[in-house]
């Protein structure tokens, strides 16, 4: 305390300049945050240390699990030490921390490495890229699925964790589709270099699209699970402008997939043909165009991050303007379908456990007459565990579809167009026609024609009950007078339409129900010949 603090800072440097030309040992620090960022050498090691600190005996280790990572965490406690040997060379890793001082209070956290300092160069070239490297391989293993939307022009900054059980192994699929769509991915990922020989951007774009239920969903959700990449969902109606779309393309991280779900939905139509930029979201603040999303392929996503998968779904491919779908925007385009008899196989298998059953092939005649989505058919297989009664049920249900679907097409000429609807539409025919042959009815078959119109019914039905002498419930009327008739010129002329247009609607019905017959028929040949067959 008699010496100036400067002195005394002068004479302890150079007292430790002089013990360090005996000491061989040389020490390097990571801390946790190096000017406000993450020092990425400090989570490497976090990781690679974790990774042997299970086989290594050491007094202290903790232990984490949580619900971002698949596997456990070992760290080292605070003031422990721990020897890693790296080409037979001991480094000594010592791991610290501590709370910063100052307006605010933090933890800081840091790793000291110490060696023999012959071994610097070994450290520097090879054992720091090697924590590096072995760091990003524990990171990949160890990620879980997540799930990112964007809502507020922004990703939520909490991802949801997707625990999809669905893969590759699950999906029921025809099988050469699937292997495809699997060799196509794989050969994507290993592609880097010959992206970058080529001078092309490693992104690959998949177009989904297919009737409902038939797997669009579940497929994005095996193609994440297999190639462990988190997913980002964007809804192009919820994008206020082309800005946003471009911010948010790059926020997402590497090795992601983006989804757009039901593309058709969010842009309009022919909107370049037309010459016409129209938005996306037809609300005036709302500016998201078509050459906006087309930059956005082909731009943006070109120069940010490795590794990019685009997945558009749409149930209707036709209503997609042909630009979005040429290749290098859209490479592959999968068309999912109705359930097949293979795919029919693999949920049976995933369902009940069964790769045969006498009842298959009567599934097997079923199923290529049937328009039926896997959704539906999973629908059936999940009701019951009993293989019989599960298989009952869904022959049950596609006979019934069989029936529906090749009636629902049968209807009288003047109401399949709306657009055209019949002067004497009030007692919607021949859409609840009964089907006594088979004790089906078709009162769950829509009319797409318009809801008639109530009082003007009324004033026909009087009018139709005169003509035929019938009241609206098929009552003689006894009051009708004929020679009201010819006294009443107008009255004759309005008759004069309605047995015009009676006479059409009758002529209409009569079609429909030769048509319906017909088809009765060859449905229930098909039935017969099914059961013939079994
Ligand atoms: N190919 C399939 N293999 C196994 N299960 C399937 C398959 N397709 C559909 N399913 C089952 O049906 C459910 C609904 O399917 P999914 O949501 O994937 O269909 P989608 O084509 O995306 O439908 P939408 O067009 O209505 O969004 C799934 O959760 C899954 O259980």
């Amino acid at each position: 305390n008699y010496l100036p603090e400067s002195l005394r800072l002068y004479i302890s440097s150079r007292f430790k300049e002089w013990t360090n030309r005996f000491t061989t040992e040389e020490t390097m620090v990571f801390k946790d945050y190096q000017s406000s960022k993450m020092n990425q050498l400090f989570q490497a090691a976090n990781l690679y240390l974790g990774e042997s600190l299970p086989t290594i005996s050491i007094p202290r280790v903790t232990v984490e699990k949580t619900e971002s990572v698949r596997n456990l965490s070992f760290s080292m406690e605070k003031n422990t030490e721990m020897t890693d040997v790296f080409e037979n060379v001991a480094m000594r890793w010592r791991y610290f921390s501590d709370c910063s001082q100052g307006m605010h209070k933090q933890d800081i956290r840091w790793y000291e490495l110490s060696f023999h300092k012959l071994h610097k160069g070994l450290v520097t070239k090879s054992y720091l890229p090697h924590i590096l490297e072995r760091a990003n391989t524990i990171k990949e293993r160890n990620r879980v699925v997540q799930l990112h939307t964007a809502t507020h022009d922004f990703w939520t900054p909490k991802p949801v964790v997707i625990q999809h059980p669905m893969t590759f192994q699950t999906l029921a699929m025809n099988g050469n589709l699937k292997k495809e769509i699997v060799e196509d991915l794989d050969r994507f990922m290993n592609s880097k270099e010959y992206y970058q020989r080529i001078g092309k951007v490693w992104k690959r774009g998949y177009l989904l699209y297919g009737p409902p239920g038939t797997g669009k969903s579940s497929l994005i959700a095996a193609m994440a699970n297999h190639l462990n990449f988190d997913i980002y969902n964007l809804n192009l109606s919820a994008v206020s402008t082309d800005l946003v779309l471009q911010n948010l393309l790059l926020s997402m991280a590497n090795r992601s997939i983006l989804v757009i779900e039901d593309i058709d939905c969010s842009i309009k139509l022919q909107n370049r043909e037309s010459g016409i930029e129209q938005p996306i979201r037809y609300h005036q603040q709302n500016k998201v165009t078509l050459s906006g999303l087309l930059n956005f392929f082909d731009g943006i996503l070109s120069c940010c991050g490795e590794g990019k998968i685009l997945v558009a779904t749409t149930n209707y491919k036709d209503r997609i303007d042909p630009a979005l779908l040429r290749a290098g925007r859209m490479d592959m385009h999968i068309y999912l379908t109705y359930c097949t008899f293979s795919a029919f196989k693999q949920l049976a298998l995933k369902y009940l456990g069964i790769s045969d059953h006498s009842l298959f092939r009567h599934i097997e005649m079923l199923l290529p007459e049937v328009k039926v989505s896997p959704a539906e058919v999973a629908g059936e297989l999940v009701k019951t565990r009993d293989p019989k009664v599960s298989l009952k049920g869904l022959i049950k249900h596609l006979e019934e579809k069989l029936v529906a679907d090749g009636n629902s097409e049968v209807r009288p000429r003047h109401l399949s167009s709306p657009s055209q609807p019949s002067k004497c539409q009030a007692k919607e025919p021949s859409i609840s026609f009964p089907l006594e042959s088979n004790g089906t009815n078709m009162d769950n078959v829509k009319s797409p024609g318009p809801k008639p119109d109530v009082s003007a019914d009324k004033e026909k039905a009087k009018m139709e009950s005169k003509l035929t002498e019938n009241g609206p419930d098929g009552e003689v009327d006894n009051n009708f007078d004929k020679k009201d008739l010819i006294r009443d010129q107008p009255l004759c002329h309005n008759i004069l339409q309605i047995i015009e247009d009676m006479e059409k609607e009758l002529l209409s019905h009569k079609e429909a129900i030769t048509t319906l017959e017909k088809k009765s028929c060859v449905t229930l040949n098909k039935l017969a010949k099914i059961k013939a067959t079994i």
